[in-house]
């Protein structure tokens, strides 16, 4: 099913992108909730006010979405002094994992700051008012509680599509849950925003429409004719006692964590192919994060015509770093032993600029945070060889970056 546009306004929306100054972009977000951040080590972009808003579900979600992207671009009346990627009219996005349950949507905001190769620039869009920055508030205490799938109920869904695989029904699937925070007051969204960029600057900190965190996957980035790709699957975490490099050098060598890898990468090659002149493949090697590793490859084409960014996430989506592999067989599983609506989380999110460049993630390490409630959501990637209880701490381990950013830690 798609939904129809909600948009503000159809008349022709003066754009306007000049040159600014600092540095610091999540300091410019005015507003406890309703951020909007794409960050990564202090470059990206950051919005805040709705110009226009586009809102849809459904399995032609991309599609909807690309082409309302495009009418609503056809009708500006844009002045951009800066002329980058990411200046002029900008969309954040954030697409629902599922075509069924689940909201996708696209933001467009009334102003962005942008800063890239050193230079900052603020884009207008409509007649925006200035706004005070309100201060930011920590949450106070926190509390725990089970989510829809508590992890009790997680490891017996890893043991049944570990039985699955080990029939010979799929390859791989990734299984998600998910655990309630809540909080003595408002979570203000920028508070968890700043902690996650002070610990993970390798990690893109977002926040769209209320779903909040910081992935290191990066699913697509379309710049012109060059489009390329960050992989990742397979983990490990830090052990008491066990030393960074060997950890690391296990990891790199694990049959299981490799066929894991492997998978997420043919995903995403595979569906990129038709789309590309020349594309390479470089790894894997291991990210190193402060709560876990991958392995990590990184994807190279050149683009064949110019697909939009959203057309190519339309393709690519879900790759097997969040699904499975066959695709098909492991989206069922999924929908069956998490019985979850996992949102947003484990879709694309980002942004795209109105010459169909942009920058999409695959939404990982997040929550989706509403008032004082937050819903923490974590997957792994499970092979035949996969062991229920090493999956429920993988999971633990990739919660713990939004939880240490909302504890203040
Ligand atoms: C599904 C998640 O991670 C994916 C990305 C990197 C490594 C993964 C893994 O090793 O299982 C997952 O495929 C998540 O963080 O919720």
């Amino acid at each position: 099913m798609t939904t129809a546009p909600v948009s503000r306004t159809r008349q022709r929306l003066r754009v306007h992108t000049r040159r600014a100054i600092g540095d610091d972009l999540l300091g410019r977000l005015p507003s406890p909730t309703g951020a909007l951040s794409w960050v990564r080590d202090g470059a990206g972009l950051v919005g805040w006010g709705e110009a226009a808003r586009f809102e849809v579900s459904g399995p032609d979600r991309f599609a909807a979405a690309d082409r309302w992207w495009r009418e609503f671009t056809a009708d500006l009346d844009v002045d951009d002094e800066v002329a980058h990627p990411g200046t002029g009219p900008v969309a954040f996005v954030s697409m629902a994992f599922a075509d069924s349950p689940g909201r996708s949507v696209l933001v467009v905001p009334e102003v962005v700051v942008g800063r890239r190769d050193g230079r900052t620039w603020l884009t207008t869009i409509g007649d925006v008012a200035p706004r005070e920055i309100a201060p930011v508030r920590g949450p106070a205490r926190i509390r725990y509680a089970d989510g829809e799938l508590p992890v009790t109920a997680y490891r017996e869904a890893v043991r049944e599509a570990v039985a699955r695989m080990r029939a010979g029904e799929l390859d791989k699937v990734v299984l998600a849950h998910d655990l309630l925070a809540v909080a003595d007051r408002e979570i203000d969204h920028r508070f968890v925003l700043d902690g996650l960029a002070r610990r993970y600057p390798d990690c893109w900190v977002y926040a769209v429409d209320g779903l909040v965190g910081a992935t290191p996957e990066l699913l697509l980035r379309r710049s012109g004719r060059v489009v390329d790709s960050r992989v990742l699957a397979g983990t490990t975490w830090p052990r008491d006692g066990v030393p960074d490099d060997e950890l690391a050098a296990a990891l790199l060598t694990s049959a299981k964590d490799r066929e894991e890898h492997g998978y997420a990468v043919a995903s995403l090659v595979d569906a990129l192919r038709p789309f590309c002149s020349s594309l390479s493949v470089d790894g894997p090697s291991v990210l190193r994060l402060p709560n876990v590793s991958h392995l990590s490859s990184d994807v190279i084409g050149e683009l064949r015509g110019a697909p939009s960014l959203l057309a190519l996430g339309a393709a690519v989506h879900p790759t097997a770093a969040v699904g499975g592999t066959p695709r098909a067989a492991a989206t069922r599983l999924i929908g069956e032993l998490e019985g979850v609506d996992r949102g947003r989380y484990a879709g694309p999110v980002g942004w795209v600029d109105g010459a169909g460049d942009g920058e999409l993630g695959i939404a990982l390490r997040c929550a989706r945070v509403r008032g004082r409630t937050a819903r923490l959501f974590a997957g792994c990637g499970l092979v035949a060889e996969s062991d229920p209880d090493t999956e429920v701490r993988e999971a633990h381990a990739k919660m713990r970056p939004f939880r240490d950013a909302l504890e203040g830690r």
